[in-house]
């Protein structure tokens, strides 16, 4: 025997409220949608939707009245008996294409804020004014009622206690303004004229300019900010028309850029997301689609094929008025950039046009100041790049000095872009930086000066070998600088892998003993560099006290890894001390035998 399940409205609408509406304000959008529905499926000769507030009513309730298809008594009995049933899907359970509900429950929301809904209708299809009356107990009654002057349906609503202020003049007002100021139908409510007209990317303009400045100052008074810029968007495959606003600001990091989304016309929300592809963050779009669907609760975008092509056609439209504004205007490319640099490195990465932009256009750090990659690229025929801020900083005056170009890829993107110029220009060859790289471009010193040193040499290597450091000599710029502490790739590996050895045993030890082939080239000790052409590192060498040489060389060496912001060990620690006090000590013996 089959059965038909009850349904216990309360817990439905409970159901409802709590879980798929944010708000209960969605039951006048429903209104309207279904309003609007109505008309379409009819299109009367001046169609319209007029919204009487209490004020107007006189007796507390709401009503909407439309002059669209209407409903027969059987149509009443078929639909708004049964949750879930609609008439806006076909015969397989597809949305219809020219309607904005589809699931059959939209009148239900309507029980979120009256314990009554009465639907009084008369279809154009002829037969009598019905009136349908449902509560929020779970039961309807239905009769014939006096007799409409024309087709069409009035839905009137009782608040429920506690709920009148959703039905209020003014929340209504606002409530029908927000949603449907740019629906196809006139609304009105009381007296007020709530639409607007055709959205205004559509409305039409002799001059572009005219229509430049009324999309600019529509974002002024619906957005609240001056943009750097608007674009035309248009996805015909989603029905898609509307406009891209270039924001005047960042984004601060943790927002999502979200865009003013609108569905046949109808505001599906202000903040919904994934309209645009992620590195899209300087663009807020409005936009009105056809065929984009919603999720239930009405408030985002449904994901689907046909909203992930959506999102890479509008991307493509976005990256295209990047390359014309290179073209067109660089003075304004350069603005923006100024603003929006990371969403177009983030582009960069992945698309060779936005590479070339970047190259041209989008000033970068390097030891010889501010520059373009392209013109890097001219001074000095090879890049080679730190790759975090702290290291350029601290090796950009050295390399300078020794002519080698260096470029700080410290920040996101960087690096990925660096390594993809050579698609610009395969002469090219981007390296990182090695820093011991550094030491082959500082000057050894001459034979008689090298002979000199070798007694001083003895005795840093002896100081230095505990400390696992080798000490080189070389002459270089700046002759400020006495000291550099390099760690070159290899030595870094060497000591990682030390480590990993030290705390490993058995299987493990032997397997990481096997991996020696993946060592880089260079030395496998840091070296600290001492320079030559600084005045005191030339005295120092000369000192005959072996054990004065000693501490001071152990001084340079931990002065030389703090400049450096090295990570001290207790070794290093221990050297320091141990210098500073012995030269501490050594300067007070002096001056007491003075
Ligand atoms: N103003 C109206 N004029 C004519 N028919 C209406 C009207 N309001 C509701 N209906 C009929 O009642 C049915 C159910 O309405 P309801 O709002 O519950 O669902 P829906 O609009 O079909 O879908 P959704 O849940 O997406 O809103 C509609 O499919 C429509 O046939």
């Amino acid at each position: 025997m089959r059965h038909s399940f009850n349904v216990d409205l309360r817990g439905i609408v409970d159901l409802l409220g709590r879980h798929l509406y944010p708000s209960p304000r969605a039951y006048l959008r429903e209104l309207l949608q279904n309003a609007v529905d109505a008309l379409s499926a009819h299109r009367p000769a001046a169609p319209r939707i007029t919204i009487e507030p209490p004020s107007a009513t006189g007796d507390g309730t709401l009503r909407v009245h439309d002059n669209g298809i209407g409903l027969t008594e059987a149509q009443v009995h078929e639909l708004l008996a049964t949750i879930g049933r609609s008439s806006k899907r076909d015969e397989l359970g597809f949305s219809r294409q020219q309607f904005l509900g589809q699931f059959g429950i939209g009148l239900l929301s309507c029980f979120l804020v009256a314990d009554e809904v009465e639907v009084v209708t008369r279809s154009v299809a002829g037969g009598e004014t019905v009136r349908w009356v449902g509560h929020s107990g779970g039961h309807y009654t239905v009769e014939t009622a006096g007799p409409r002057p024309e087709p069409g349906t009035t839905v009137t609503l009782r608040a429920r206690h506690g709920s009148e202020h959703w039905l209020s003049d003014d929340t209504v007002l606002h409530l029908a303004g927000h949603f449907g100021s740019l629906l196809p139908y006139p609304v009105e409510v009381g007296d007020r004229l709530v639409t607007e007209g055709p959205p205004p990317w559509r409305t039409e303009h002799a001059d572009p300019r005219a229509r430049r400045e009324e999309l600019l100052r529509y974002a002024e008074t619906a957005l609240e900010f001056r943009p750097f810029d608007v674009i035309d968007l248009n996805v015909p495959a989603a029905g898609l028309t509307g406009v891209a606003y270039v924001l005047p600001t960042p984004l601060p990091a943790s927002a999502r850029a979200t865009h003013r989304v609108y569905l046949k016309r109808m505001l599906l929300g202000e903040r919904v997301e994934r309209l645009l592809p992620d590195w899209a963050f300087f663009a807020r779009c409005v936009v009105d689609a056809t065929e984009l669907r919603p999720t239930a609760d009405r408030e985002q975008l449904y994901e689907d094929d046909l909203l992930a092509e959506t999102r890479d056609a509008l991307g493509e439209q976005l990256r295209a008025w990047l390359v014309r504004l290179s073209t067109t205007a660089p003075a304004r490319l350069s603005r923006f950039l100024a603003v929006h640099h990371l969403g177009v490195k983030a582009l960069a990465v992945h698309d060779t046009d936005m590479l070339r932009l970047v190259d041209r256009w989008l000033p970068v750090e390097t030891g010889d100041g501010e520059m373009t990659l392209a013109e890097f690229r001219r001074r000095h025929g090879r890049i080679r790049y730190s790759a975090s801020v702290d290291e350029f900083r601290q090796f950009a005056g050295v390399a300078t000095a020794q002519g080698v170009g260096l470029v700080n890829a410290g920040y996101a993107y960087d690096a990925e872009i660096l390594n993809r110029l050579p698609l610009l220009d395969p002469d090219i060859a981007v390296t990182r930086l090695d820093p011991a790289e550094l030491a082959t471009h500082m000057d050894p010193l001459d034979p008689s000066a090298e002979t000199a040193v070798q007694g001083f040499l003895g005795h840093a290597r002896r100081a230095l070998d505990r400390l696992g450091c080798e000490p080189v000599l070389r002459a270089f710029e700046p002759v400020t600088l006495p000291a550099l502490y390099l760690e070159g790739r290899a030595a870094a590996r060497h000591a990682e892998r030390h480590a990993a050895l030290e705390s490993a045993d058995g299987a493990w030890a032997d397997m990481l003993d096997g991996l020696d082939e993946a060592e880089p080239a260079g030395p496998t000790r840091p070296q600290l560099i001492l320079n030559h052409n600084n005045p005191l590192v030339r005295r120092v060498t000369t000192l005959a006290d072996p054990l004065l040489a000693r501490l001071v060389v152990e001084a340079m060496y931990g002065h030389a890894l703090m400049q450096g912001h090295h990570p001290m060990r207790p070794a290093d620690t221990a050297a320091l001390n141990r210098s500073f006090l012995g030269l501490v000590e050594w300067a007070v013996h002096n001056v007491e035998d003075d």
